[in-house]
């Protein structure tokens, strides 16, 4: 998260960090006891490894009471997804067993009407991503508040030209912005997750390249079909 700040320790207990070998990836969040969504561009370079998933946790090296790691049993990409754009970028996580519920780690539920979030609306967006354009890498949740744009407007030829479909949405990037690492979390709008991070350009903190998210509403049922087929 470029231009935010710490966030309250455990008050987004659905956090999830997805870490390979112990290095926090990608971002993520629980949607259930045993399933975290996350992006399905965080599988890109890991061939083929499993995630483990962090969750109850506010720092990422220090002991912290309920903070737990998590195997993964499975992980599911949308068919749609791929390489070459950011359609269908969403990855389903299901984990050896059930999280233990507590008052760090908590399901956070996400939007299943299939509206859009009005323009100028502040969501909220947090991640254990970059903090500068060096990369540097918080030990602590960061957060930021950004307002989301319209879809016209993130369409523009001078933003994302044309390739912002209904099935995604933006916040503005002047400044305070997602980045490298951030993908895969929720963005959170009157404390319901409307969208999961995309890294979309790669770019951060440039308002010519607004923030990118996949819109979970309309995935609403492809996301319950994994979750009872692979209920068991
Ligand atoms: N703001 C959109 C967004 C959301 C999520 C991730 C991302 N970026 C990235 N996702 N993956 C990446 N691999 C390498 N570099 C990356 N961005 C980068 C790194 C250093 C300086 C800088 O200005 C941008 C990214 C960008």
């Amino acid at each position: 998260i470029l231009g935010g700040y710490e966030a309250r320790p455990h008050l987004r207990p659905y956090m999830a960090s997805l870490q390979l070998d112990g290095q926090h990836v990608c971002g993520g969040f629980l949607i259930a006891e045993q399933w975290v969504l996350s992006a399905a561009h965080c599988t890109e370079g890991t061939n083929g490894k499993l995630f483990q998933v962090l969750l109850g946790a506010h720092s990422l090296s220090e002991p912290e009471p309920h903070k737990r790691l998590y195997r993964v049993r499975t992980q599911i990409a949308h068919p749609g997804s791929n390489i070459h754009n950011n359609r269908d970028d969403l990855l389903l996580l299901q984990l050896e067993e059930k999280a233990e519920l507590n008052a760090h780690v908590k399901v956070l539920p996400f939007q299943r009407e299939d509206r859009d979030v009005e323009a100028d609306t502040m969501c909220e967006v947090a991640g254990w991503g970059t903090i500068t354009h060096s990369g540097r890498r918080p030990d602590k949740l960061q957060q930021v508040e950004r307002p989301v744009i319209s879809r016209e407007l993130c369409n523009h030829r001078t933003r994302h030209d044309q390739t912002i479909t209904e099935k995604m949405m933006c916040t503005d990037s002047r400044k305070k912005d997602t980045c490298k690492g951030d993908s895969g979390g929720p963005l959170v709008c009157n404390g319901v997750a409307e969208g999961v991070v995309t890294a979309g350009s790669r770019v951060c903190g440039n308002y010519k390249k607004p923030a990118i998210y996949t819109r979970i509403a309309p995935y609403a049922a492809w996301i319950d079909g994994v979750m009872a087929s692979a209920a068991g």
